[in-house]
């Protein structure tokens, strides 16, 4: 008889690498763990990624589709499926060149923790312990709770590790408790500098044969009907991204002036080598001067998405930046600064990592408020401040709400879709629509503009983001979600209001970004008329086939902007619902949110005009008319049936038809069973990590 198995399942989420990953390392070091085997395992979790794709002879889902809560979006779109595809695909490899391997499967975790244990068993292996790395997300939570009852109930080990991917490790941070963290980033920051000394050394890859054996793949229970494992990348892919491509009625065909600025490979190969490229391209260097671009793979180091799945840690970027600044590896001498030590490029990627650990924090600190509408605060004092966002959903809307829940969703259909005729805001919408990446500059525009130009409820932004960017992270998209619109850590809050218009024309300055991206306004000359394509002539709407274009005859919004003191009225005023013409609407320039940066500081400047927070405006930006139709499609909970788009758009962006399958606003929350302190504020919103 053979001698009894002790197999330790080791359930992998966002730490997909196998150098510096503390769990290896322990497995690798630890002469005492006891365990006889080592099974490897990732789940595509069914709340947060669509799993119909993997659904073999027509058999049914036992879970909901993946949807979002607010606009019932998909959770994951094909950008990221794709991403982590490969992610999990090249984990696999490098699993497998260290003797090792991983066992791929979906469903919800503890589901899929429960089929393995229990097929085990009836073959006479006994898993005697499961581990994972700790998360904050809401339903990771959730889940590291569900895997923790289960072994408990089958006598296995659980254990939570520290997620040891941020810049500063979690037992390094100056705070006690997450309660402690100082609501203003630049408190914070001041009480970890120097940055520079407060990383911990990463740990090493493992070596061949190092790990404990892997289990004898044959004994492993398979994947539970009614789904199957591709057995290959392409399989995978297609399996996780077929269900979710088709996120638009109709996805505009790639433009071909543009480029996409992600053409990035998910996994832990790709991501060091991204990074080694980035130090020997002198990106790295040149980084605080290249990164408020929009344009090209260069302008700053897409390393977002390789650190949001855990493909790499902070500190390992910050030892590589070490090596290049001391002069100790030599594969980095023909970049300049080598052996220089640290210089203003270097310093802000810690800076920006240092961001990314604060966010995460925060989310520690608020937990649920990260989803909530009002964000982190609680509760205003003067009633009459709190903002009133505008919903697309009848039941979330104030019965006064102006323009309505319909043409809020139809609003939401074009900010979406990028043909609201703000330029700035259309190109960065149809650019992640294609590449599932959009520029800092770009996102904090696109926020602004939905939150505080539109005043319209934010998570919506959020959701959608959530959807299609490759990069996606519970923290830092939340977070920052909240922070540009005002409900966030921002000591500004309401009072930053980007100006789209002045953005452009400071960071797009030939306007090759918006043409690149929005084709139809290529034509226009002036990059007035480029940014606003309404404030081009007749003459010049015509001759660039745009008249009847619906981002010239209906913008969703009209800023006045003075092109060299000259100031630009557009031949139409704005029209409130009621008809009445508006008053031009002044707005104060979005310094972002580097300005309190201390001596890091950007030279955004204020116009110093005072800015009008959704509530008070007195002028609103929307043009009347009757509601046009709901969501995409179902019309969700907002009492319209849809018949989707029914704006003109003769400019040839969008040819498809006019039909989908979902609702903003879509019904999709409350799927999941939350820990009980997350139920907190009526119908819980749950989001990943
Ligand atoms: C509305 C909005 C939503 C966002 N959603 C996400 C998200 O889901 N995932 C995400 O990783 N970032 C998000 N960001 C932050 C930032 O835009 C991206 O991290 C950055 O654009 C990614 O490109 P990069 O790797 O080239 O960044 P770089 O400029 O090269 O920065 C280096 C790294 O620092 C971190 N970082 C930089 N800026 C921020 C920031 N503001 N907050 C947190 N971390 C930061 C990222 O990990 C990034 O990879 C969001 C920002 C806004 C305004």
């Amino acid at each position: 008889m053979s001698a009894p198995t002790k197999i330790l399942i080791y359930l992998l989420r966002r730490d997909i690498r196998i150098a510096d990953n503390p769990v290896l390392n322990h497995l690798v070091s630890a002469t005492d763990h006891g365990f006889t085997h080592l099974l490897p395992v990732y789940v595509f979790p069914a709340n947060q990624t669509e799993l119909s794709g993997f659904i073999r002879d027509g058999g049914k889902n036992p879970y909901p589709e993946a949807r979002s809560s607010v606009g019932g979006y998909w959770r994951c779109g094909p950008h990221r499926a794709k991403f982590m595809a490969e992610a999990v695909w090249d984990l696999k490899k490098s699993l497998e060149s260290v003797g090792s391997g991983l066992v791929i499967r979906v469903g919800m975790v503890a589901d899929v923790v429960r089929s393995l244990v229990e097929g085990l068993a009836e073959k006479h292996q006994n898993v005697g312990g499961v581990w994972m790395v700790s998360h904050e997300g809401t339903e990771e939570k959730f889940d590291e709770q569900a895997v923790s009852a289960l072994c408990d109930g089958k006598g296995a080990d659980f254990k939570l590790w520290v997620d040891e991917k941020y810049f500063i490790d979690d037992r390094d941070v100056s705070i006690d408790k997450p309660q402690d963290l100082p609501d203003v980033f630049t408190t914070y920051r001041k009480s970890v500098e120097p940055l520079r000394e407060k990383p911990r050394a990463v740990l090493p890859r493992p070596e061949n044969a190092s790990l404990p054996p892997i289990l004898d793949l044959s004994v492993v229970p398979p994947q539970t009907p009614p789904f199957s494992i591709p057995e290959t990348l392409e399989g995978l892919v297609e399996a996780l991204t077929g269900p979710v491509k088709n996120f638009l009625p109709s996805v505009p065909r790639f433009p071909k002036k543009a480029e996409s600025a992600h053409p990035f490979e998910g996994g832990e190969t790709a991501a060091h080598a991204r990074l080694s490229h980035l130090i020997k391209s002198e990106g790295m260097k040149n980084y605080k001067d290249t990164r408020n671009g929009l344009i090209g793979t260069e302008f700053s180091t897409k390393l977002s998405a390789y650190l949001a799945q855990g493909c790499i840690t902070a500190r390992q970027i910050h030892h590589a930046l070490l090596s290049y600044e001391d002069g100790t590896d030599s594969t980095f001498e023909q970049a300049e600064g080598y052996g220089a030590g640290q210089n203003d490029g270097t310093a802000a990627i810690r800076f920006e990592l240092l961001w990314r650990d604060y966010m995460r924090l925060c989310h520690q600190k608020f937990k649920h408020k990260l989803f909530r509408l009002e964000g982190f605060k609680d509760g205003y004092k003067d009633d009459e401040k709190k903002p009133k966002w505008k919903s697309a959903v009848v039941e979330q809307a104030s019965p006064d709400q102006n323009p309505g829940p319909g043409e809020i969703s139809s609003i939401l259909q074009r900010f979406m879709a990028g043909t609201t005729g703000m330029g700035l805001i259309d190109a960065s919408q149809r650019e992640m629509i294609h590449t599932g990446y959009t520029s800092n500059r770009a996102r904090q525009n696109v926020a602004s503009f939905l939150a505080k130009h539109l005043g319209i409820d934010w998570r919506y932004g959020a959701e959608w983001y959530e959807m299609l960017l490759v990069d996606y992270d519970v923290s830092s998209n939340w977070a920052n979600w909240q922070y540009v619109s005002g409900v966030g850590n921002d000591p500004r809050g309401e009072m930053r209001i980007f100006n789209p218009v002045k953005q452009a024309f400071d960071y797009d300055k030939e306007g090759r970004y918006v043409r690149a991206w929005v084709p139809e306004v290529d034509k226009l000359e002036k990059l007035e008329n480029v940014f606003q394509a309404w404030t081009a002539s007749e003459d010049e709407l015509r001759a660039a086939g745009l008249e009847d274009n619906i981002m010239v005859t209906d913008p969703v919004k009209r800023i006045e902007f003075s092109v060299d003191s000259k100031p630009r009225r557009g031949g139409r005023q704005l029209t409130s619902p009621s008809g009445s013409e508006s008053k031009p609407f002044e707005e104060q320039e979005g310094q972002d949110r580097w300005n309190d940066r201390g001596a890091q500081q950007t030279s955004d400047k204020s116009q110093g005009v005072p800015s009008i927070p959704p509530a008070n405006r007195t002028s609103d930006p929307f043009r009347g008319g009757p509601p046009r139709g709901g969501g995409f499609g179902r019309g969700g909970r907002n009492g319209h049936t849809s018949s989707g788009y029914q704006g003109r758009h003769q400019g040839g962006y969008y040819t498809g038809p006019e039909a989908s399958t979902r609702g903003i606003g879509g019904a999709f929350r409350g799927r999941y069973p939350l820990p009980a302190q997350e139920r907190h504020w009526g119908a819980p919103l749950q989001h990943d990590g």
